[in-house]
């Protein structure tokens, strides 16, 4: 099957952090979770993935791609409004657009609240909200910075759902999380980042059931911070 993304020869440097990726591919319908112990590199390298950083080598081939950062950054207008913002932006007729967006809304268990201020939303709303946003604009790659961070267990839950049935749709998702639980749950394949370079690649279950590289084990055990 044809990539929806793929990376090569990436490097980018921070300083004197420095991330470099020889390969990395993402199909249609695929669930990849990037994992690694913090400032491994899994932010700068969804960054590099949507565009949103220069790498100082190598490159991003792929179809259209969306970002959703750790926290996103809403408007202060209505919830209607922010989840049909994008479309607005690509010139879709106001109409239009917000009834493609209350759809949306519907989906994402938010059609209640379509007309309240979005800063009045809970962490979880919000997150379901900036995912509306996201879909809305029919990215083939969704990139995704820890989405259920800071989520109860229950808006997390929903915020799965609506990644699988992304996939389901034939999106190609890339998945940066810290919850090796949710990572299991739903990612197909596993990027294992360490020091800003991948030390492990493979199969999800193999990966959790073996891993190969001694790094990978210690942070799947909790050695590695
Ligand atoms: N804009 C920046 N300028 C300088 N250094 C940066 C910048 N952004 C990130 N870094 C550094 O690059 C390294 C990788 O950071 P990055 O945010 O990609 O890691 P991460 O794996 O996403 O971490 P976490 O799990 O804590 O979110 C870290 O050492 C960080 O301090």
């Amino acid at each position: 099957m044809r990539p929806a993304l793929r990376a090569e020869g990436l490097s980018h440097r921070h300083g004197e952090f420095r991330l470099e990726v020889e390969r990395l591919e993402v199909c249609p319908g695929e669930i990849l979770a990037v994992l690694g112990p913090s400032g491994s590199g899994k932010t700068t390298l969804l960054r590099l993935l949507a565009g949103l950083l220069r790498p100082d080598g190598g490159r991003v081939e792929g179809g259209r791609a969306a970002y959703l950062p750790q926290t996103p950054p809403l408007l202060r207008r209505s919830v209607l409004e922010n989840a049909a913002f994008g479309l607005r932006l690509r010139g879709v007729a106001r109409r239009e657009a917000w009834r493609r967006a209350e759809a949306l809304l519907a989906r994402v268990g938010l059609a209640e609240k379509a007309r309240q201020p979005a800063h009045r939303l809970s962490g979880g709303e919000a997150v379901r909200l900036a995912l509306a946003r996201t879909l809305l604009v029919e990215p083939e790659v969704l990139l995704l910075d820890e989405p259920t961070a800071s989520l109860d267990p229950a808006n997390a839950a929903q915020v799965e759902a609506l990644l699988r049935e992304a996939a389901q749709e034939g999106r190609a998702v890339v998945l940066a999380t810290h919850d090796l639980f949710q990572a299991k749950r739903l990612a197909q394949r596993v990027v294992f980042l360490y020091l800003g370079r991948v030390v492990e690649e493979g199969e999800a279950g193999r990966f959790f059931q073996s891993p190969k590289d001694p790094r990978s084990r210690a942070f799947l055990e909790g050695r590695l911070p």
